[in-house]
């Protein structure tokens, strides 16, 4: 009945997928047709890619197809994710596991460590080649860093969500989970570090953010994306400079637990108890979600240098989305023995954070982690 060749079928995707998680698929899956017989040299050769699938709005499901922002997060089991894109077949060996069934805002550090050893024991296997995490977007920018981090291998690690359930018109989540295998199975994305596929791009999991809470086109970085997916095909056209996997000092191995660092967002008006309150609650570090240019309250000065002095570690990050925050600009981070979290926005500098002090609490070494990371 449908045209399954790409490009004709690409407006249908979003349709196809709804109908899929409705149940709505006959006999013949859609893409059958176009993968290789068992026993041919391309079935053979094909990469294997396993599917972490752990909740989100990719695995949402809504009351009608016109509920596009309503809907339930986290119902669709892994199993039936795979068999609504049966196209990913055609590109490798896909097989799925359900390690959480969460929306994504629910994710805690307790989970991130047993996702980061799950993928890190996946890839470590001979018959693994690539490894894509199905994600809530609220927290994928978090996981996605923190794969980044400390998983010590080259293949590619791809996290992907969408914006809408399966069950939404126009729903997002097939094409993205799509180039989400094509990127696990290419050999471009080898050593590219975590990769983020939203949308089209290619995104680095190091630099992306959600933007938006409604749209497709959520997730953006400062730095631009790594390149495109289209039509089962991987288009790169930059590298991530910074340390990543291989070239990281960090190794989920070595990590069973995350310490505790939390996040003050600035804005006028503030109130010091805030800051008592992470402390007291056993954050071992805070970032200072400052406005502007990381910038403080004259205020709240003195009680972010009586922290410190007392072993709390303090980083200026910025609630600005873009820029970077400089070192001695604004505040004396030399003199105050504080830290800047550069370029990475406040959730990203609270994962670098927390798994910089599993290594270190000496703030010279904590400032070329976020230096170099
Ligand atoms: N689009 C989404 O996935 C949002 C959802 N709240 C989640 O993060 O799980």
């Amino acid at each position: 009945m449908f045209s399954c060749r790409s490009g004709a079928a690409l407006p249908l995707r979003g349709a196809i997928f709804a109908l899929a998680l409705a149940g709505g698929f006959g006999a013949a899956p859609l893409g059958a047709r176009e993968m290789p017989e068992s026993g041919t040299a391309a079935a053979v050769k094909k990469p294997n890619v396993v599917i972490l699938a752990t909740g989100g709005t990719i695995a949402g499901a809504g009351a009608d197809a016109a509920n596009s922002a309503t809907y339930t997060a986290a119902k669709v089991p892994v199993d039936k994710l795979i068999a609504a894109v049966p196209q990913v077949n055609t590109i490798a060996n896909v097989r799925g596991e359900q390690v959480f069934q969460i929306a994504s805002e629910s994710f805690t550090d307790a989970q991130l460590v047993q996702l980061g050893k799950r993928v890190s024991q996946l890839l470590k296997q001979d018959d693994v080649d690539g490894v894509v995490v199905t994600h809530g977007t609220d927290t994928l920018e978090e996981t996605a860093f923190f794969l980044d981090l400390v998983v010590k291998s080259d293949k590619p690690i791809v996290v992907v969500g969408s914006m809408r359930p399966g069950t939404a018109i126009s729903a997002d989540g097939a094409l993205n989970l799509l180039d989400a295998v094509t990127v696990a199975a290419s050999k471009e994305a080898i050593g590219q570090g975590v990769t983020v596929t939203m949308n089209d791009y290619i995104q680095s999991g190091r630099d992306v953010n959600k933007r938006t809470n409604i749209v497709p086109s959520a997730f953006y970085s400062q730095w631009g994306p790594l390149g495109m997916v289209v039509e089962g095909k991987t288009y790169f056209f930059r590298s991530l400079t910074k340390r990543h996997n291989m070239s990281s000092e960090f190794d989920i191995d070595q990590i069973d637990s995350l310490p505790l660092v939390g996040i003050v967002y600035g804005s006028g008006n503030m109130i010091p108890g805030v800051y008592d309150a992470e402390v007291q609650a056993g954050a071992k570090a805070i970032v200072n979600a400052g406005t502007g240019n990381g910038s403080v309250p004259g205020y709240l000065v003195d009680k972010l240098k009586d922290i410190r002095s007392k072993g709390t570690l303090v980083i200026r990050s910025s609630r600005v989305p873009d820029g970077f925050v400089l070192r001695n600009a604004e505040q004396p981070d030399d003199k105050y023995d504080w830290v800047v979290a550069h370029d990475l926005n406040p959730a990203k500098a609270k994962v670098l954070a927390a798994v910089a002090l599993t290594k270190t609490t000496d703030t010279k070494e904590l400032q070329r982690i976020f230096w170099e990371y």
